[in-house]
């Protein structure tokens, strides 16, 4: 049986709730095997982000090298970069290494507040990083900081979707979480033919740490295993969706969206672990 392999780019959350730890948890629930090269060691918690510790881009080089040249993923998240060197030495070694599927969620700044990418990184994404994606995963404000169009209407958020397109990304999936309609959290894909609608109900829950993290590693899941990108969005976003419904109550802060409940919803045999909706 051939298993199926996915790579995250990314931070590390201290507190399991987003990052390669939400990434990783992601990968096994949908059965893939997860690789992690990490960027930078983030003190957070669901209160918020304590401190950032940034690698040297030769460690996420390094990192990357020894997974392609014995585990050759076959596909790839990104998710925070930290730094303008960190993203090009990313997209430089993603080129390098020929690897195709390739998911960029393009992070910048945690619920709290903090910054997850410099502000003269930015540049970097769009001129080396958006090139080398298959698929690019923005909420509206990195949308509108990727593109100067401010989204105010399904106009701009069309508009905005054309423009990363044109940067490189094949795919463009806009994503509704911030979106403010109370009833929905709908995201919209381009495929720069065509826009289709993922329909989300939107779930009254403050417990949203992790949501962006979750739903681009479920996508990076989804290719590995072979789905189309728009089959792997589909699945990502039903997982999502589980993920926040029955998201946890655990901390003083933002609890983080529950990676299990996909596979709880779907598969009776493995008990609900003791979660009790609330
Ligand atoms: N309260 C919510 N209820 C249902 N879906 C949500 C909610 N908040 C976010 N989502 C969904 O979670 C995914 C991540 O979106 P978003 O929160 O916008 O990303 P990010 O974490 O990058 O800010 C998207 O599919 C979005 O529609
Ligand atoms: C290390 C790290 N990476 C990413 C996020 C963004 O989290 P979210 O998925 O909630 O936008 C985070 N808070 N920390």
């Amino acid at each position: 049986m051939k298993i199926a392999k996915a790579l995250t780019i990314a931070g590390s959350d201290s507190g399991g709730g987003a990052g390669i730890q939400a990434d990783l948890k992601t990968f096994q629930e949908l059965g893939v095997y997860g690789m992690s090269a990490l960027t930078a060691v983030t003190a957070q918690n669901t209160l918020g982000v304590q401190g950032v510790y940034p690698l040297e881009e030769d460690a996420v080089v390094q990192q990357l090298r020894s997974v392609g040249s014995d585990l050759p993923p076959d596909a790839v998240k990104t998710g925070m970069l930290y730094s303008a060197e960190i993203v090009r030495a990313a997209a430089g070694e993603i080129a390098a290494l020929g690897w195709a599927k390739v998911v960029v969620d393009p992070v910048m700044i945690a619920k709290g507040g903090s910054t997850l990418l410099q502000q003269e990184a930015v540049s970097a994404v769009i001129e080396s990083l958006l090139p080398v994606s298959l698929v690019v995963t923005p909420n509206i404000p990195e949308a509108e900081a990727l593109t100067g169009v401010k989204i105010t209407a399904l106009h701009s958020k069309l508009e905005a979707a054309r423009r990363l397109q044109d940067y490189g990304a094949r795919y463009v999936i806009i994503k509704g979480g911030h979106d403010g309609d109370p009833d929905t959290a709908n995201d919209l894909v381009y495929d720069g033919s065509g826009f289709t609608e993922l329909p989300g109900t939107r779930i009254r829950t403050s417990h949203t740490h992790g949501t962006g993290c979750t739903f681009s590693a479920a996508i990076a899941a989804g290719l590995a295993k072979g789905l189309s990108v728009m089959e792997a969005a589909g699945l990502a976003k039903e997982f999502i969706q589980a993920a926040i419904q029955d998201s946890l109550a655990i901390g003083g802060g933002h609890g983080p969206t529950n990676q299990w409940a996909y596979r709880l919803r779907t598969d009776k045999s493995v008990g609900n672990g003791g979660i009790s909706r609330e």
